[in-house]
């Protein structure tokens, strides 16, 4: 079904909330299906038609860009920043004085992007999707008057925009497991990541002790020198820090939203000073201790792992005596697993963590790569943004669309936006309910 009369282009234009500048003609196969089904108000009444938009925008257009009105301003969003060259570039246009601002944009900057859509979410604040790129470089949200940005823009007295990274995924509260060295945490979070791959990340932690044999550098641990290490617990790079067995050992903040940034659950070995730092820090996380049966199971354990010499035993047992007082009577921990049998302790974290065999992550559903479609690539409904894309490696729909679920977003500038949640749909099937308003299922 194609629909090309005018009534219809305005709300499809209204709707999308923008005009991009280069492709702004559209087939509304798709969209017109949706709209016409949708029986009510779009969140952004555009009143920037391409006709509305002051000529000192498509005088300045120089490609690939974008224009989105919110208020008296047009923000102009260009796929290259022609200053920089390598980010995505932010004008704005002052409508009714007809100058070009250029604002101070803060946080970490989009690369460039050879095509992009934009849409207006709750008039403060834009989402930008970067097509040809993969899902964790694809949504951008450009916030043009979030307290954020108002703060800002008091301060430095200046117009502010902040960009922030949109993270797919739910992620939960990141796993802090602790123990005794030699207790089996290594071992038992090996299984969690073999068997859930998708799901679990490892934070690498800094460590000034010297390597094990199989150790590999950035994998097991980021080996670093005492003095480089200090410095940067003086920059504020970590997130807890601690002398363990004679060794600097500490969790960076890096360390952990890289594993948040992919979109899984951040799982922290650390000892029991780590995890009461932890406690007291703003992660907000699940604390488990592993138990040894018993003492001298325990030094069994640490003597068949024959990675420490006699001296470097004698001094982790001395520890791990102080390590079990504090983590079954200090009440930091949530939870106190006895790794027995390997088996059976194994089972009780996943059940702690409520895992079943098979579960995927929300993520697996995610097209690897969002390549958009310029005729019409991204339209907004409530909370759900349907975006019309090339997904190269997970052909799970045969049409490509993809909802983008925006109703758990959380945090935004100065950090990353989480919790968007990006499914595939079937615009054929997934679309009118009774009260005749767009409803979107899972297809996956
Ligand atoms: N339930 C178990 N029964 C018997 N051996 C176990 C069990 N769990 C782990 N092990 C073994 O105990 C040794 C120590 O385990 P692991 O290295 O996982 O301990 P860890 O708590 O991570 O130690 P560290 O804190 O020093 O890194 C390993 O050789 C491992 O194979
Ligand atoms: N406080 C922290 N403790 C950490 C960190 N990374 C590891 N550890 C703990 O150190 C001991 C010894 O580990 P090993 O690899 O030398 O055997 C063990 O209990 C780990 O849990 C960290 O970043 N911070």
């Amino acid at each position: 079904m194609g629909y090309e009369g005018p009534l219809q282009k305005k709300k499809i234009n209204s709707l999308l909330g923008c005009h991009n500048l280069r492709f702004i003609r559209f087939k509304y196969l798709i969209e017109g299906l949706f709209l016409i089904s949708m029986g009510e108000a779009p969140a952004f009444f555009a009143d920037n038609l391409l006709g509305d938009i002051p000529k000192e925008v498509d005088s300045k257009s120089k490609g690939n860009e974008t224009a989105i009105t919110v208020g008296s301003k047009i923000y102009v969003i260009d796929g290259v920043d022609h200053e920089s060259g390598s980010t995505i570039g932010v004008r704005i246009l002052d409508k009714s004085s007809r100058e070009w601002i250029n604002p101070i944009v803060l946080g970490t900057k989009p690369k460039s992007s050879k095509h992009h859509s934009a849409v207006l979410l709750n008039d403060d604040c834009v989402l930008v999707v970067r097509g040809n790129s993969t899902s964790s470089e694809c949504f951008w949200f450009l916030e043009v008057g979030t307290p954020f940005v108002r703060e800002h823009e008091k301060t430095l007295g200046n117009e502010v925009v902040a960009w922030s990274k949109g993270v797919l995924g739910n992620v939960e509260k990141p796993i802090v497991i602790s123990g005794p060295s030699g207790v089996g945490k290594g071992t038992l979070i090996s299984e969690l990541m073999k068997e859930f791959p998708s799901m679990f990340g490892f934070s690498v932690s800094h460590t000034t002790r010297a390597p094990r044999e199989k150790e590999q550098d950035g994998i097991h641990y980021h080996f670093t020198d005492r003095n480089v290490m200090e410095r940067e617990i003086k920059d504020g790079k970590f997130l807890e820090f601690a002398s363990v067995h004679g060794n600097l050992y500490g969790t960076s903040v890096e360390a952990v939203e890289v594993v948040a940034d992919a979109g899984k659950r951040c799982i922290l070995d650390i000892d029991v000073q780590g995890a009461r730092s932890v406690r007291a820090s703003a992660l907000d996380a699940i604390f488990i201790f592993i138990s040894p049966p018993s003492f001298e199971e325990l030094e069994k354990r640490l003597r068949a792992r024959a990675t420490e010499t006699e001296e470097q035993i004698q001094k982790r047992l001395r520890n791990a005596r102080a390590e079990l007082e504090q983590g079954k009577s200090s009440g930091l921990f949530d939870h106190i697993l006895v790794n027995d049998d390997l088996e059976t302790c194994y089972e009780k974290l996943k059940s702690i963590l409520c895992l079943r065999e098979g579960v995927k992550s929300a993520r697996d559903t995610f097209p690897e790569l969002v390549d958009l479609s310029i005729e019409h690539p991204v339209s907004k409904i409530d909370q759900k943004l349907l975006i019309n894309c090339t997904a190269a490696e997970h052909e799970t729909t045969s049409n490509n669309m993809y909802a983008l679920d925006l109703s758990l977003r959380k945090g935004g500038a100065p950090g990353r936006t989480r919790g968007l949640n990006m499914y595939a749909i079937n615009p054929l099937t997934d679309d009118v309910n009774g009260d005749n308003r767009l409803s979107l299922h899972h297809t996956s």
